[in-house]
């Protein structure tokens, strides 16, 4: 039976269980449930705090874990990415008090709270930078207020909580994050495993898609194919009047609108864009 970790709390906790309902998974209903057996995918589910699913797909204790690529680098477990999951985007960065400019240089000899140590010392390490490193649990942007440290190194998704706090970024992303699909490295490419990637990696293709149908005159056929390219080529079925077809095509979703305003443009009738749930490419 295949062993699959899922975050049990915090950010990446509901989205990770969405998606694998989306690919066919049985998750739990019980926010408090740590374990969920899916008997029809031969496969038991273990709620886990995010922090700790890469130690237990570094050790081999279970097979596959989903969990955010900042903690899985934190981490230091022997593990890699099978797959990018396309949530739970956020970066990892320094962070100061606003006011004035910043560079990573000047933290030598500071004080910098984080929770994530490794990350941290790493990178410090990579800027020849000597800091003494505090670690905290969380709310680690109170920190300097509180007067434990002089800057932080922490998660930033929307950057309202540094703003909040009178801290600025500064310096490169020491991490671009999102959730990731992780196996231990070097492990033993089971069937099983490949089937669940397989199976995620069509639920965040979809996500990135939209698929859109339209009618159009043949005479701007080839423009509006242009437009619509697809993936390999888009399908093309005749209509009963016969200047006309009928056009199929995916369409990355970020672009889905200004697609469908061209298209207009150029004359095609009844474009219509549809949420695709999952794919095999
Ligand atoms: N505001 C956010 N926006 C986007 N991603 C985030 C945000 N906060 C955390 N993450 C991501 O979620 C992952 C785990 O962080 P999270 O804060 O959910 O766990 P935790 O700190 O262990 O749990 P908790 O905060 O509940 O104690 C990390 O990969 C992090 O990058
Ligand atoms: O840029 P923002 O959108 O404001 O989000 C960033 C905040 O979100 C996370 O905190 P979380 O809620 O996980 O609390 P924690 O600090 O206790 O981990 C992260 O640690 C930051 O504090
Ligand atoms: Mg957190």
């Amino acid at each position: 039976m295949l062993r699959v970790a899922v975050p049990n709390k915090g950010a990446l906790a509901g989205p990770a269980s969405e998606m694998l309902t989306e690919a066919g998974y049985r998750q739990r209903h019980e926010q408090r449930d740590l374990t969920v057996l899916d008997p029809a995918n031969d496969v038991e589910f273990f709620f886990l705090r995010p922090k700790d699913i890469p130690i237990y797909v570094g050790s081999g204790d279970v097979d596959l874990g989903i969990s955010g690529r900042d903690l899985a680098q934190d981490s230091g477990a022997p593990v890699e990415e099978r797959l990018a999951l396309g949530f739970g985007g956020s970066t990892f960065r320094y962070a100061a008090p606003a006011g004035r400019e910043w560079t990573v240089a000047e933290l030598d000899g500071k004080r910098l709270a984080t929770s994530y140590p490794r990350l941290v010392a790493d990178d410090l390490a990579r800027h020849g930078v000597s800091a003494e490193v505090i670690r905290l649990d969380g709310a680690v942007e109170i920190s300097v207020q509180l007067g434990v440290a002089d800057a932080i190194a922490d998660v930033v998704g929307s950057g309202r909580t540094l703003r909040q706090h009178n801290l600025v970024a500064f310096g490169d992303a020491i991490c671009e994050s999102e959730a990731v699909l992780l196996h231990r490295k070097g492990s033993d490419d089971l069937a099983a495993k490949d089937q669940m990637t397989a199976r995620l990696r069509g639920v965040v293709f979809a996500q990135q898609y939209m698929m859109l149908d339209y009618d159009c005159p043949k005479s701007i056929l080839d423009d509006a194919m242009a437009i619509t390219p697809g993936l390999e080529s888009p399908t093309v079925a005749p209509l009963a009047e016969p200047t006309w077809a009928a056009v199929r095509a995916m369409v990355p979703r970020g672009e889905v609108n200004l697609i469908m305003d061209r298209l207009a443009a150029l004359g095609a009738k009844a474009v219509l864009a549809s949420d695709i749930r999952s794919c095999r490419l």
